[in-house]
């Protein structure tokens, strides 16, 4: 395959050429409004399925923690695993990617999204087969830990890429379906966890079947372009035009939507350019450290682009902080302890309502819009969370964290307690996964084409920063401050979540990526969005 050149010979040079061009307006208007109302077509569904593996992997591998913690027995290290050897195994991985997504931003820049996408499968395959092998408690947390380094990443890009080649209308629903994906990994990793937890050695199997999507998506890359946004950054402008042309094939006004498109992306580099070179001192730092550099500084000095981050860290920190994944990773000691008989499948529950509440925000977000949702949905989970703290307070056995397999010898007078617990845990999942569980993962839609790879890298990063404490506190925190004050706490947390949301978070649903800067230029742009959404269903 021949290479193609980038299409100018200094950064941006015909695009600062062709900035006097002025745009036609009425046939602006016509094909922005094609472009607001095209959903897609089969092109953009395989791309963001094959891109979405890397969800389902991120799924996989983080959910079926649960089961291996509780089947693990002494084959480690040739003793049980402690509270510390639980608590470290599970957020070594949350620690190495919140170190590796920041990175992952600056990576995506600099090679492209789809080479970091690459990067991460390899790394996946990698974790799973030193899991898969090891004979002790480090070669665990090693293997662990680099799945870390590939869910970090994956966890940045793949959001990045998706919304980088959805049509503005399909935005949503597309980053959801990545969502959906990962919610999915879980339920099959809870599903193996069930199907092997009477193997001798079962847990290998659980930890090593993670590295077959990995290969699946390995193939698929070979088909996976690079999206337009990126390609047209790194002055490859034909490869951008084709692509686009693929994404907007169904579209009836395609040549004048790629066009607009085109020329959107293109003003918003230009108008960095500008900025670039009004700031550019002839350096002595390479030219790519300097533009690392630059884009850290026009996302923390200007005003929008803070304004931007500070939502999209917001979002992400709650979308942990509120405690889901203690769930997640220790559901099966949750009801081993509660005296469920079989908890990994009781713990399966919790997987299918996340992953059908996700599904439900899938066919819902783009419709009802991200913000309502959000605050539909965190007041439930509030409630469910306070009843759950009443409902331990009411338990007369304390909490274990290393409990012993019970069998049917539940006693009767608790056994309606942990029902109760049981059916709050399900209605706070889904209400986590019709919101915050997939609503932060828009985050890219936020940031301006110029900050958008290391303002979602940041805040992925503190999604990770946010899980790895949810992970390594949450055991200590059961058995020291008891599970009413825990599960009181993430209540807390999220009550302080929706006054955020409700004060700072504008409705993005239906704008276009280009439009978002200047919602967030001058404040946070609540009212505006909410006039714009109006505005939108009105043309419709
Ligand atoms: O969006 C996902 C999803 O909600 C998962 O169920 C959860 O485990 C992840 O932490 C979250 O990022």
């Amino acid at each position: 395959m021949m290479r193609e050149e980038p299409d100018h010979s200094g950064p941006h040079a015909p695009l600062l050429a062709s900035a006097d061009t002025p745009p036609v307006q009425d046939h602006d208007d016509q094909a922005l409004a094609s472009e607001l109302n095209y959903s897609g077509g089969w092109f953009i569904w395989i791309l963001t399925f094959s891109a979405g593996i890397s969800g389902l992997l991120f799924g996989y591998d983080t959910g079926v923690i649960s089961s291996t913690l509780v089947t693990i027995g002494s084959d480690l290290s040739s003793r049980p695993l402690d509270t510390l050897d639980e608590s470290l195994i599970t957020s070594c991985t949350s620690l190495f990617a919140l170190v590796a997504s920041p990175f992952t931003g600056v990576l995506a820049d600099k090679c492209g999204r789809r080479r970091v996408i690459l990067v991460a499968d390899a790394l996946f395959a990698l974790g799973a087969l030193i899991q898969a092998s090891t004979s002790n408690v480090w070669g665990m947390i090693l293997g662990r830990s680099i799945l870390g380094l590939a869910v970090g990443s994956a966890s940045a890009v793949t959001p990045l890429y998706i919304s980088e080649i959805a049509p503005s209308h399909a935005r949503g629903r597309l980053v959801t379906i990545m969502c959906l994906l990962i919610t999915g990994g879980q339920v099959v990793a809870y599903i193996v966890g069930w199907l092997f937890s009477e193997t001798s050695g079962g847990w290998r199997w659980m930890v090593g079947l993670g590295m077959a999507p990995a290969f699946l998506q390995f193939a698929f890359l070979l088909i996976l372009p690079e999206t337009p946004r990126w390609l047209v950054q790194a002055g490859f402008d034909s490869r951008a035009m084709n692509v686009l042309g693929q994404i907007y094939q169904d579209c009836p006004d395609r040549d004048r939507v790629v066009a607009q498109v085109m020329r959107n992306i293109r003003g918003e580099i230009i108008q960095e350019a500008l900025e670039m070179d009004q700031m550019n001192a002839p350096g002595t730092k390479s030219q790519w450290l300097h533009d690392a550099s630059q884009r850290a500084h026009d996302l923390f000095y200007d005003g929008g682009n803070r304004r931007a981050l500070i939502i999209a860290m917001m979002l992400q920190g709650l979308q942990q902080l509120c405690g889901f994944n203690s769930l997640m990773y220790f559901s099966g000691i949750i009801f081993t302890s509660l005296s469920f008989s079989s908890p990994t499948l009781t713990s399966l529950t919790v997987a299918v309502t996340n992953f059908t509440f996700t599904l439900l925000a899938f066919w819902l977000i783009d419709r009802v819009g991200r913000r309502r949702i959000l605050l539909y949905s965190i007041p439930v989970m509030i409630l469910a969370l306070g009843l759950c703290a009443i409902a331990f307070s009411s338990l007369d056995i304390p909490f274990d964290a290393h409990p012993r397999p019970h069998g049917d010898d539940a006693d009767s007078q608790t056994s309606f307690y942990p029902l109760l617990i049981l059916f709050c845990l399900t209605v706070y999942t889904a209400s986590y996964a019709f919101g915050l569980g997939n609503v932060p993962w828009q985050q890219a839609e936020l940031f301006p084409l110029n900050v958008r790879s290391l303002g979602s890298g940041l805040a992925t990063a503190t999604n990770w920063g946010s899980n790895f404490i949810v992970g390594l506190t949450f055991l200590p925190m059961m058995e020291w401050l008891s599970p009413t004050w825990t599960f009181f706490v993430y209540a807390v947390v999220c009550a302080f979540g929706w006054v955020a949301v409700r004060a700072i978070y504008p409705e993005m649903s239906g704008l276009g990526l280009e439009e978002v800067k200047g919602l967030l230029a001058d404040g946070w742009g609540v009212e505006e969005s909410l006039r714009r959404r109006h505005g939108f269903h009105g043309r419709q």
